[in-house]
């Protein structure tokens, strides 16, 4: 099945489900009615999982980051799949050949990054541009923000024409990083000038149809998480179908804000369509690092290797300010982070009952292989969890925090 017969089933699948949806009238308030999110969304043949998932395996995307020596690259790399700390990046030593790093801690998140030595040079007969930027899905450019970055961006103009000219294709993203040495205004301007300037030089060379994406960003704090979320995102194809599904989800269940996590990362894959507040975002990533940390002090068993996030990790955090974080695992690497107000969330066997549905529904459109988890004990203390409708819900959770 070509990427554009799985886009389409994929869009049908969800027109379908909205249609159902505002159809059954049965269901009055936030309810998500079984009707609106069939266990069954009824694609019969057509749907091909099998043929989904084989292709986003076998064509995992790459990411390669690129841009002049000492601007940052590994650092990124490290940070963000690694979970180096930011000081630790301080002994890191440069980067002599192409280092390829294969990220398979999720279904969804599957590629690997290219990590390249500083300014790479075309001319070089071990660069073979040609393979290297035909499988590229998006390339990154590092700007060091705390350097004089003319250099950079001459660099920067010589790549992106070079990898356009053998793959239109790819995304071009540019990180202006190390930000944290800038003040606001500081920030700003520099982004103002690099966007100004970058693409001055696209449009002399007759480069104009060229698409850069500019993102302000440092390894100490949350901004490098959010930027490669944002590049990550362009790279799956099911994005507007993951949308619509968490969009009917928070609409339906009285949430204001759901991200889906890649749990090693802390990348968000997706979230729903209202933007996307930083301050939330920091959030969740740290309800995150709390329930990661809890589950693996108190939630290893004697098997070490057997992953502490699973089925039944979720927690529960409520804020002073009368909101409420709510985690719930989808599958072994991926888990929703909700923001909603206290009192909506005196609807729990509600939520409860729309995410499963939800979880369903996304195991069922990316045919999520489920590996069998540990079911064994895990670190918290479980709490009762209403049957909801009669429906019969999984054992109750685990992990509440
Ligand atoms: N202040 C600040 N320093 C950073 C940041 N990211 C990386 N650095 C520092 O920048 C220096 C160079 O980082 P590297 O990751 O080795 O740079 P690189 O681009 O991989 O370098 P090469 O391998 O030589 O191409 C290190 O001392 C990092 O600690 C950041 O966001 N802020």
């Amino acid at each position: 099945m070509s990427q554009e017969e799985e886009q389409f089933v994929l869009m049908k699948a969800i027109q379908l489900m909205l249609q159902k949806s505002y159809e059954d009238d049965t269901c009055s308030g936030p309810i998500m009615n079984v009707g609106s999110f069939p266990h069954d969304f009824g694609y019969g043949d057509e749907f091909d999982a099998d043929a989904t998932s084989s292709q986003s395996s076998e064509n995992k995307p790459c990411i390669h980051l690129m841009g002049l020596r000492r601007s940052g690259k590994s650092s990124i790399a490290k940070v963000v799949f690694h979970k180096m700390s930011p000081n630790e990046t301080l002994f890191l030593e440069s980067t002599n050949k192409i280092v390829k790093d294969d990220i398979s801690n999720s279904s969804f998140v599957r590629f690997q990054i290219w990590d390249f030595p500083g300014q790479v040079n075309f001319f070089d007969a071990a660069f073979d541009a040609e393979s290297i930027f035909k499988g590229c899905g998006a390339l990154i450019f590092v700007i060091d923000a705390q350097d004089d970055y003319t250099t950079a961006l001459e660099c920067l103009h010589d790549t992106v024409a070079r990898a356009y000219k053998i793959n239109p294709g790819i995304k071009f993203e540019v990180f202006i990083h190390k930000v944290d040495g800038l003040s606001d205004d500081q920030k700003i301007e520099t982004q103002r000038d690099v966007h100004q300037r970058a693409n001055d030089n696209l449009i002399d060379d007759g480069l104009e149809n060229v698409q850069l994406s500019f993102y302000l960003t440092s390894i100490y704090d949350h901004s490098i998480f959010e930027a490669f979320s944002k590049v990550v995102q362009k790279l799956i194809p099911q994005l507007s179908a993951l949308e619509n599904l968490l969009n009917i989800f928070i609409s339906n269940s009285g949430i204001e804000k759901a991200f889906l996590f890649d749990v090693v990362s802390k990348i968000y894959i997706a979230t729903d369509s209202s933007p996307v507040d930083m301050l939330s975002y920091e959030l969740c990533c740290d309800m995150i690092d709390v329930v990661i940390d809890i589950s693996c002090i108190y939630g290893a068993e004697e098997d070490i290797d057997a992953s502490t996030f699973d089925s039944q990790s979720s927690s529960l955090i409520k804020l002073n300010n009368a909101t409420v974080l709510y985690l719930k695992e989808v599958n072994r690497c991926l888990a929703l982070v909700c923001i909603l107000r206290e009192n909506s969330f005196e609807r729990q066997g509600l939520i409860d009952y729309n995410f499963h549905i939800f979880q369903q529904a996304i195991h069922q459109v990316f045919d999520l292989r489920n590996k069998p988890t540990n079911p064994g004990p895990t670190t918290t203390t479980s709490v009762e969890r209403p049957q909801v409708n009669g429906i019969p819900e999984k054992p109750n959770s685990g992990q509440q925090t």
